[in-house]
């Protein structure tokens, strides 16, 4: 009984170290624009965050918020009409990821740096069986062939608990339900053996249960091989679920910042105040959140004012003139928001001058299009 006590006390110690350790991604002042006939689109306007060792760092935020756009972007997949623009900064294990030609961002796709999309038809070929495409990741990356390849594979069938997992590596990709699909991807990442998944809405188009099963094979795949994930999704109850600190993200910026227990009991931003009251009782995948009265605009002009102002119950005059600036909102600098009610020790007037001279202050650093 000591023993089992005192054990689990040191697996949290050093869980909790690899947390508190140095950022293994490091996004400062990401700027992803697309460039149509009639506007540029300021898909992702300005976000920094951190990810660090180990450790699960969710997004959330309505449709069009900008999480698929900050996932491509990480990964290298934004094509024209899009861009990433200079002043933007993607530090991946030491590296600056937005130096990288398409070369170097594909042996990065192939060993440190892993995506599952919500759609698995993204991931998987559907012309190659699963087995196929998981011997050809193991080749690609481990340099694994024949029958070491065959064996490696079944391995990571199971890993990811598929059953009769010899058998189903000769199955096409159709021939496997929603959820075995989207282990059978995660089966496939695995086979690049990476540091760092992004999962961008991995289960919103599968049911509860199994969404439910999904999330418990990636926490205990993170705790196996110390993976640090980044999961992107517009469920607050996901987020729950899986991640340790959480970015809330609004019209191509992020509003609030917090770990996950903060955020959850303290939320400040009007927006996570609403996304967090539209969590459905009973909660099913493919529902989008459609309380907060409105939906998110496409960002086409630079932020000189609240973008959530036009939905938010608690907005006054100056939201639509002055851009809000990340000021602290709990006890810990852990927790920030972007909203000019805060900080809440002060009267309005000041606060509004202090948010107005954040904003002069980091001007001078960020890009102009
Ligand atoms: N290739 C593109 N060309 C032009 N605009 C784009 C392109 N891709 C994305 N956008 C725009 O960027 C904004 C953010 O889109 P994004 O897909 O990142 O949203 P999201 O938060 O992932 O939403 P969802 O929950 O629906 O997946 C949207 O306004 C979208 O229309
Ligand atoms: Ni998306």
């Amino acid at each position: 009984m000591m023993q089992t006590d005192t054990s689990q006390g040191k697996t949290e110690e050093e869980l909790k170290e690899d947390t508190d350790g140095e950022p293994i991604l490091s996004v400062k002042n990401l700027q992803t624009v697309f460039y149509t006939d009639r506007e540029t689109i300021r898909a992702v306007d300005g976000i920094s965050f951190d990810v660090k060792q180990g450790e699960t760092v969710g997004i959330v935020g309505e449709s069009g918020s900008g999480k698929s756009v900050t996932a491509r972007s990480l990964m290298g997949l934004i094509e024209s009409p899009g861009k990433i623009l200079s002043g933007s900064s993607i530090q991946f294990d030491g590296k600056e990821l937005t130096e990288y030609t398409d070369k170097q961002y594909q042996e990065i796709r192939g060993s440190g740096l892993g995506m599952v999309f919500q759609d698995p038809q993204q991931s998987m070929n559907p012309v190659y069986t699963v087995g196929n495409q998981i011997m050809e990741a193991l080749r690609f990356n481990q340099g694994l062939r024949g029958e070491e390849a065959r064996e490696e594979a079944v391995n990571l069938l199971e890993s990811v608990a598929i059953p009769d997992a010899s058998r189903r590596l000769n199955e096409y990709p159709h021939e496997f339900s929603g959820g075995m699909r989207q282990r059978a991807v995660i089966a496939m990442m695995l086979a690049c053996d990476p540091d760092f998944l992004i999962c961008d809405e991995p289960t919103t188009a599968l049911d509860v249960t199994i969404q439910a099963q999904i999330l418990d094979l990636l926490g205990e795949l993170q705790e196996e091989r110390g993976l640090s994930i980044l999961f992107i999704t517009h469920d607050m109850g996901v987020i729950a679920e899986i991640a340790d600190r959480v970015n809330v993200m609004y019209a191509g910026e992020i509003v609030e910042t917090a770990p996950v227990e903060e955020l959850f009991a303290n939320p400040r931003h009007p927006y996570t105040q609403g996304l967090l009251d539209a969590i459905p009782g009973e909660r099913s995948g493919n529902e989008r959140l459609r309380t907060i009265e409105g939906d998110v605009p496409t960002p086409n002009e630079p932020a000189t004012y609240c973008r959530f102002a036009p939905r938010c119950p608690e907005a006054f005059d100056a939201c639509d003139q002055v851009h809000p600036e990340h000021v602290q909102v709990g006890e810990s600098d852990e927790h920030t928001a972007a909203c000019l009610l805060y900080p809440s020790d002060k009267d309005e007037e000041s606060r509004v001058a202090h948010h107005r001279s954040l904003g002069a202050d980091s001007t001078t650093e960020s890009d102009t299009v």
